[in-house]
């Protein structure tokens, strides 16, 4: 309990953090601390900067660019400025927040590794803990090199469409896939969309090894369960509130997070 606790923190502060990317780089850009953010009911305020450029070759035109900065704001001022910019609760972005990714950088809009894009190692605890679960899934005197992380966060409603994991090179080499938080439906189904699913739950702590012919498979995760009953997550709040983390128990009372970590070469 006490490491799930440690994971669903980091998953929640460090994980999200630049150069990690998460899905609200796109829209926002780079965002810093959303966690802490919430907390102190910050709201990320747009602030527009127009930039005008002068092309140097002749017969070009003048090209007028307008940037877009957005940062955080105390939630009153950003109120009383009433600016025209836009603005959104950071609360509002946590409860947005699907997906961030560690180590090597996957670009979801290419489907694929970005090697370019800046990035750090996966945390050495984390590295750890994937290599000692992958190691009865891998072929006999090979060590399991954790590269890439992507890290899903599931709120109510929140649906995770069946799909293949086919980014990487190497399928001989397991997916380490951890569950936090709620309880969820996990459906396995065959190497065609057509196979018929079989379903199973995934509990806070459960580690699924997508490997051997799993690796291959469709996936999915068609629903979570946040009612109490459902979500199976007493032994987690009690530890958490104890603790004194009333925030990330707010979170994960409602929530489901799923780090899966792999080797991409
Ligand atoms: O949330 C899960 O349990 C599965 C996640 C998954 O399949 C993926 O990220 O590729
Ligand atoms: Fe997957």
């Amino acid at each position: 309990i006490e490491e799930q606790c440690h994971w669903i923190r980091e998953s929640l502060t460090s994980f999200p953090e630049p150069p990690n990317r998460t899905n609200h780089n796109a829209i926002y850009g780079p965002i810093h601390e959303l966690f802490d953010a919430t907390i102190e009911r910050k709201v990320l305020v747009e602030e527009e900067n127009a930039i005008t450029s002068f092309a140097s070759e002749p017969g070009c035109f003048e090209r007028k660019e307008s940037t877009r900065r957005w940062r955080f704001s105390e939630e009153n001022s950003a109120r009383l400025r009433g600016n025209g910019g836009k603005s959104v609760l950071a609360s509002v972005l946590l409860r947005k927040l699907r997906w961030s990714t560690l180590g090597l950088q996957f670009d979801w809009s290419k489907r694929n590794y970005d090697v370019s894009l800046p990035h750090n190692k996966i945390p050495d605890a984390l590295c750890e803990l994937a290599k000692q679960m992958a190691a009865t899934a891998m072929p006999t005197g090979e060590e399991f090199k954790p590269e890439a992380a992507i890290v899903n966060y599931f709120g109510l409603g929140d649906t995770l469409g069946g799909h293949l994991d086919d980014m990487e090179a190497d399928w001989s080499r397991p997916i380490v896939s951890m569950s936090l938080g709620c309880k969820a439906i996990f459906l396995l189904g065959g190497k065609s969309r057509e196979d018929v699913p079989v379903a199973m739950f995934l509990r806070s702590g459960d580690i699924v090894l997508m490997a051997g012919e799993a690796r291959e498979c469709f996936h999915g995760v068609p629903r979570i369960f946040t009612d109490k009953e459902g979500a199976e997550i007493d032994p987690l709040e009690s530890h958490l509130l104890h603790e004194g983390n009333n925030h990330f128990v707010d979170y994960i009372r409602s929530s489901r997070i799923n780090i899966n970590i792999r080797q991409v070469f």
